[in-house]
């Protein structure tokens, strides 16, 4: 469920007031989601979607509401934060930080064939070079740095071949991070969680990207390692299928192509991918910071993705 605070009609009515969107013609709680509360609401001049921020830092908002509205000026496909009659994109309700942004159209497709993997292909090289002149200087907050201070606190947890792996794989991307040829890659904010459940599709065409509240400045190869490792894996083994796989690829460079130092590091940044998500998710699972918000994806599977990523090809 992920309508954590309850709202009623009546207090959505007196904070619409302070917009020009009309009024209220209909308010559902949204069922999915494990992060916020989420409300739909169309009024009488549009659909929206009425999030209240559970657990980010209000400090963080503005750059995440920032981006969405940068890339959705500049035509991707992306909910745009509204603003009220001050301007302000970034609310309170209930006394929670919270934004009301355009719902955009479409399903999500958790069954994706090549042709939706490169239509996020397409959309995914167009939201980096749309973002390339976004001002915003957020880290991504799950970056190395993050993993380096939350692995000591999971091994515990761990068997010893897990605690190998996956002290290994971190002392590698740390080496990997250090090095000339990773300092040259081409980075700007970025999405950094585009899985097959941020994304609406109608019929084969992907009519929207959302959920940007893990998004930060990193490289554009991670982010796109983040989406190879969700779009184009059989989910019960975490290896490659590669008819996907190829659509992914071919459509991300037909709109930018990957520079010679993108291709020979992608394999380390599906292995970073991988450690990335192994590693929220070992902490969601051992160390849940809000027991009653959380329901923790399965860690196993990212472990089984990141050993894939260390078989060669
Ligand atoms: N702008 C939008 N337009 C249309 N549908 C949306 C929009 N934002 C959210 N949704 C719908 O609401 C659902 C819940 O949103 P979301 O997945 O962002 O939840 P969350 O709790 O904020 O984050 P998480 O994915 O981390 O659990 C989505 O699956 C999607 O169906
Ligand atoms: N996409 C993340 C959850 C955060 O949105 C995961 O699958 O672990």
């Amino acid at each position: 469920m992920a309508v954590f605070t309850p709202l009623d009609e009546a207090e959505v009515d007196a904070w619409l007031s302070r917009f020009d969107l009309g009024t209220r013609t209909d308010l559902q709680g949204i069922a999915s989601g494990i992060e916020n509360t989420n409300y739909f609401l169309t009024t009488t001049r549009g659909q929206f979607v009425l999030t209240l921020f559970e657990r980010l830092q209000p400090e963080q908002l503005p750059f995440y509401l920032g981006l969405m509205h940068h890339l959705a000026a500049h035509g991707v496909p992306v909910p745009d934060p509204m603003p009220d009659r001050a301007r302000q994109t970034l609310h309170t309700l209930k006394g929670k930080p919270a934004a009301l942004v355009t719902r955009l159209k479409g399903r999500s497709q958790l069954q994706p064939q090549a042709v939706h993997c490169a239509q996020v292909g397409h959309w995914l090289a167009r939201m980096h070079l749309a973002a390339r002149d976004y001002g915003g200087t957020l880290p991504n907050l799950r970056g190395l740095a993050w993993q380096r201070r939350i692995i000591p606190e999971i091994l515990p947890y761990l068997t010893g071949d897990q605690r190998a792996l996956i002290s290994a794989e971190l002392a590698h991307q740390t080496a990997v991070a250090e090095s000339a040829t990773y300092a040259s890659l081409p980075r700007s904010a970025v999405h950094a969680d585009l899985f097959r459940d941020n994304v609406l599709f109608e019929g084969e065409t992907l009519s929207g990207i959302f959920d940007f509240y893990f998004a930060g400045v990193d490289t554009w190869l991670f982010d796109l390692a983040v989406a190879l490792n969700d779009w184009c894996i059989h989910l019960e083994t975490g290896a490659f299928d590669a008819p996907r796989r190829d659509a992914l690829l071919q459509a991300y460079q037909a709109v930018r192509p990957l520079t010679e130092v993108e291709h020979s590091l992608l394999p380390d940044a599906l292995r970073a991918a991988a450690l990335r998500f192994w590693t929220s998710r070992l902490a969601d699972y051992h160390l849940p910071r809000d027991a009653h918000l959380l329901t923790p994806h399965d860690p196993a599977h990212f472990e089984r993705v990141l050993r894939q990523r260390l078989m060669p090809d």
